[in-house]
């Protein structure tokens, strides 16, 4: 294997039922360092019950995480956090009364060592800490491109900003891997266009991603490899290429005349 195919993530046999429904059966899957993996289905297909599941919202029935060869646990957010995910969500999630540059110092603090004493007494240490975590979070927000927003309430900026800005945040706890809930989700077609082009910087520079995506579109362009999921089971898995040309695929999600 070569050094770049390094798996980052791997997740086998997930299941998840909600009291009768069965929302993930034996749901599985490898995304390879450096990549953009992608996950589509129809709506109640379990994509977000997935993220859930690898993010430790929701407590799976079974399954087995492994993160950089590494098993983790998924019982809950922060030590998913500290193990290397990050994610965003479908609804954003940001600190609207606060700034752009807050809401990623927020997202810093996950990785920060100053503890509470610190904070309270406000020792050198930690006011050096601080400007640190100022001046990652300010290149981080230039890094998605909207570091003359810094000082801009979240809830001011432009729908599309806002979800660079979540990106940011999320980067701000150095993930192994990035998930993002449909970023895409109410953009336009050049802020898509915009979105891709950030994506796939992201990846290049190692952070690797998992997205669901409703645009079969984007996801055909954007990624790697995928997973098309219907009713809570894998339907097809592999290369857009492949995933595109797939029978079960083009019958009972996209549809025959695509
Ligand atoms: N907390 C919950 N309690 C009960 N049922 C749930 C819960 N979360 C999800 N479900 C059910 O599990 C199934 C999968 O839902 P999920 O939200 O994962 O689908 P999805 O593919 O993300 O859909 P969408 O594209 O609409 O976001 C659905 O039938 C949903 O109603």
């Amino acid at each position: 294997m070569k050094a770049n195919e390094h798996i980052v993530l791997s997740v086998k046999g997930v299941n998840k039922s909600f009291g009768g429904l069965k929302a993930l059966s034996e749901v599985g899957l490898e995304v390879k360092k450096n990549t953009v993996y992608g996950l589509i289905g129809p709506n109640g297909a379990g994509k977000t019950t997935f993220f859930n599941v690898i993010t430790g919202l929701y407590e799976p029935d079974s399954g087995e995480f492994i993160l950089n060869g590494v098993h983790y646990q998924p019982t809950a957010v922060h030590e998913v956090a500290k193990a290397g995910i990050a994610r965003t969500f479908q609804n954003i999630r940001l600190f609207g009364h606060m700034t752009a540059l807050e809401n990623v110092m927020v997202g810093r603090h996950v990785r920060t060592k100053g503890g509470v004493l610190g904070s309270i007494f406000g020792t050198k240490a930690v006011r050096e800490e601080e400007k640190q975590i100022r001046e990652r979070a300010q290149a981080l927000l230039d890094y998605v491109g909207i570091g003359e927003y810094h000082d801009y309430a979240a809830r001011n900026l432009a729908y599309g900003l806002q979800r660079r800005l979540e990106i940011a945040r999320a980067l701000a706890t150095d993930p192994k891997l990035l998930a993002l809930d449909e970023p895409a989700a109410g953009m336009n077609s050049t802020e898509k266009l915009d979105l891709t082009k950030l994506l796939r910087k992201i990846s290049a520079d190692g952070v690797t991603i998992l997205i669901i995506e409703h645009d079969v579109k984007l996801i055909m362009e954007l990624c790697d490899e995928m997973t098309v999921l219907d009713h809570g089971e894998i339907l097809a898995q592999g290369k857009p290429e492949d995933v595109r040309k797939n029978k079960d695929v083009i019958e009972a999600y996209l549809g025959g005349g695509h």
